[in-house]
């Protein structure tokens, strides 16, 4: 299993718009010279025209066949002034300050989206996730049925023996600080959604915890076995399991041992880690000493697809995110 090649060729079958908000970073400059050259998807950039090319000459990159927007004098200000102003005037908005906030990057991007000028947006390289996320809520909003946006991260290893051949999808690193039971049930069923549409393998999901099965005693441990209980009522037919320890969760012969009769200890292709403290901490971990390959955040439970980077990001990382983007775009 090739994922990240999959979909590259996926994304290449049926072209969708991808805006980028962050065209003065040289990451991002790269990434969309390379998108476009390998016809993974049609990129928009936002930038200043002349600095741009002259930063592409610079690189030595090709951006012809790329569209280039300036916010600042795009013909569209009007529109999203107007139409930002009708989505956050509740919250006492004036209108110049509407058209001061949809002439920033990221909004512009996102109402890209929100006006189908665009199919997705991928940024974050130069802006924390924070700034990426706040627009999304704001205009965008959740897909429908769903009160909590969170993210997944497609992890793959080195190592093909665990997950699904080397394959994990990991939960939630990017967006609810301390999620509480509900919010941490929902986040493991909208992994397991979004694990079975982009990669197509039947989600095993383990709720992770520094205890196994009640080997230990504190209200962390109490708020995941919650989750779990309220998972399993909502979702009966989702394999979810837990609270277990991330070794219970991955390796065989420690599942048997602290979780015996579990069918996800062990075998787990889906981690729900218990807060964002843990789960940010722990994906970067496995990309960095393990070397696996991050891709993500990818947003779930967003009414469009909108994705964040992290700011460490590579060229690589950059393009991956863009293809799965673009294929999330087509559903
Ligand atoms: C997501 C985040 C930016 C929102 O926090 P905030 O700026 O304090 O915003 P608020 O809590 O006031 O919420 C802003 C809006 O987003 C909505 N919102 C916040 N979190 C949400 C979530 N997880 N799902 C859906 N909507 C959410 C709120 O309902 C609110 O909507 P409204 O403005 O229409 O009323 C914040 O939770 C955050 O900073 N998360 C951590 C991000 C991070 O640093 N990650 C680590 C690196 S990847
Ligand atoms: C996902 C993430 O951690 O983003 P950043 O590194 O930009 O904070």
């Amino acid at each position: 299993m090739d994922v990240l090649k999959d979909f590259k060729e996926k994304a290449a079958s049926n072209l969708q718009t991808i805006i980028f908000a962050e065209g003065d970073d040289e990451r991002i400059i790269r990434a969309a010279a390379e998108v476009e050259a390998e016809k993974i998807a049609k990129i928009i950039i936002l930038a200043e025209a002349e600095s741009i090319q002259k930063q592409a000459e610079e690189y030595g990159v090709d951006l012809s066949g790329i569209e280039i927007i300036n916010p600042e004098k795009s013909e569209y200000i009007a529109e999203f002034t107007d139409e930002f102003y009708e989505l956050r005037k509740h919250k006492g908005i004036a209108k110049e300050e509407a058209e001061k906030i949809v002439k920033d990057p990221l909004y512009f991007a996102t109402m890209m989206i929100y006006t189908n000028k665009a199919d997705g947006m991928v940024a974050g390289a130069a802006n924390a996730t924070g700034n990426v996320l706040r627009p999304a809520f704001q205009i965008v909003k959740t897909a429908e049925g769903i009160s909590t946006v969170s993210s997944a991260i497609i992890m793959v290893l080195k190592d093909k023996s665990f997950g699904e051949d080397g394959v994990l999808v990991v939960s939630d690193c990017a967006v609810n600080p301390a999620p509480n039971s509900d919010q941490l049930a929902e986040i493991a069923i909208t992994t397991a959604d979004t694990t079975k549409r982009l990669l197509g393998f039947e989600p095993r999901v383990a709720m992770l915890s520094f205890s196994t099965m009640g080997s230990a005693k504190h209200e962390n441990v109490d708020n995941v076995r919650n989750a779990v209980g309220i998972a399993h009522k909502n979702a009966p037919h989702l394999k979810i399991d837990g609270e277990m320890q991330a070794d219970a969760a991955l390796v065989e012969s420690v599942g048997s041992r602290k979780a015996p009769g579990s069918e996800i200890a062990g075998k787990a292709n889906v981690l729900i880690f218990p807060d964002l403290q843990s789960g940010n901490i722990g994906y970067k971990l496995v990309q960095r000493l393990a070397g696996a390959d991050a891709v993500g955040p990818i947003l779930q439970g967003l009414a469009a697809p909108i994705n964040d980077l992290s700011r460490g990001c590579s060229v690589d990382d950059v393009v991956n995110l863009t293809a799965i983007t673009a294929v999330q775009a087509q559903n």
